[in-house]
């Protein structure tokens, strides 16, 4: 782990920013705070604080656009000053345009959506958000109008879950579509940790094999750490030669996976997907707040302190 790694893991714990879109408690310090240090060819340039604020929305330039798949993009957006988001394990970020009139609600209310980059926290001058694009999306819909060059208005960072390297013997990430990035945050995270002992395993659903978000980071991933990543892949709809798991995550994929409710607080689960795959597993979120845990993990008894939904 690099320094700079170490410096937000550290952080991390220390459970910054959070309130709208937070299922943690709320603040104990503000992110911007604590000082870190990126070390170039042998002297230290103090960052002191990240150049998102969580307090108040702050426009970032669009530098690029890369397309991704037949309806994904990459959108990667300027840091100023060369700088680097250090946003910790596990947050995310609320967008929103930074024109108020062009992404709003029917009652005129600007509408907001969370996203996780898949940039690592100490990538510099740069942070880069994969965007799935539904075609009765709002925000997903607007993002992909911006232009190279255009702003969009994003807050950040928002604390999800306060991950600790070997909290937990066994964790289980599941996971659908664009629902992928907070998983893989956490993922790229914890395994670079040489420290790591936790083992992983992510159950990923997708509509098809063309569906599938960052395989090959998650491929490259599993050939690095075979001892502490167990990588499942399942298709809806595969189209031709498919030997992995087929249809919906079901009881039975659960109890072939994932480590039993029985290890107590030795496993945790974590679930980002689809609304109608999240109630299916775990029982809907209310609102932004986890919400009674209910579906397949209820049914195969694993507790609401086993389960964390994104
Ligand atoms: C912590 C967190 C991190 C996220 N990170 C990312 C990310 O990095 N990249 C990304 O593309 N998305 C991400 N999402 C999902 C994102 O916030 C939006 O929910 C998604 O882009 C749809 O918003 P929309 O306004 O376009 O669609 P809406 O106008 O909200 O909904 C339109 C349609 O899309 C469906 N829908 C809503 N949300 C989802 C979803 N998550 N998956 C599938 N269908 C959905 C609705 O059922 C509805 O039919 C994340 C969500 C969470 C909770």
């Amino acid at each position: 782990m690099s320094i700079l790694r170490g410096a937000i893991f550290a952080r991390s714990l220390a459970n910054v920013s959070a309130r709208a879109y937070s299922t943690q408690a709320p603040a104990a310090k503000k992110a911007s705070n604590l000082p870190f240090y990126l070390l170039g060819a042998g002297a230290a340039v103090p960052q002191t604080k990240s150049p998102l604020d969580p307090e108040k929305f702050v426009d970032f330039k669009l530098k690029k656009i890369v397309p991704y798949n037949h309806n994904t993009s990459k959108f990667i957006f300027e840091l100023p000053k060369d700088e680097a988001s250090l946003l910790p394990v596990t947050s995310c970020v609320i967008i929103k345009s930074s024109n108020p009139e062009d992404l709003k609600d029917a009652n005129g209310k600007p509408i907001i959506r969370p996203y996780t980059p898949i940039s690592p926290p100490d990538a510099k001058g740069e942070f880069t958000f994969l965007v799935k694009r539904y075609d009765n999306g709002n925000a997903s819909k607007y993002i992909f109008t911006l232009k190279e060059g255009d702003t969009l208005a994003i807050k950040g960072p928002i604390s999800k879950f306060p991950y600790q390297a070997n909290e937990f013997d066994e964790v289980a990430l599941i996971g659908g579509g664009s629902g992928i990035t907070p998983l893989y945050q956490l993922l790229d995270h914890a395994l670079a940790d040489k420290s790591n002992k936790t083992k992983f395993t992510l159950l990923f659903s997708n509509v098809t094999e063309k569906d599938i978000l960052l395989r090959d980071e998650l491929d490259g991933l599993q050939k690095k750490h075979p001892e502490h990543f167990k990588l499942v892949y399942l298709l809806d709809k595969p189209e031709g030669k498919w030997d992995g798991p087929t249809g919906f995550i079901n009881p039975d994929i659960i109890k072939k996976y994932v480590a039993p409710a029985s290890l107590n607080d030795k496993v945790k689960v974590f679930v980002c997907g689809p609304p109608g795959q999240v109630a299916a597993v775990a029982g809907k979120k209310a609102g932004m707040k986890q919400g009674e845990l209910a579906g397949i993990l209820k049914q195969l008894g694993y507790t609401e302190e086993q389960v964390f939904k994104f």
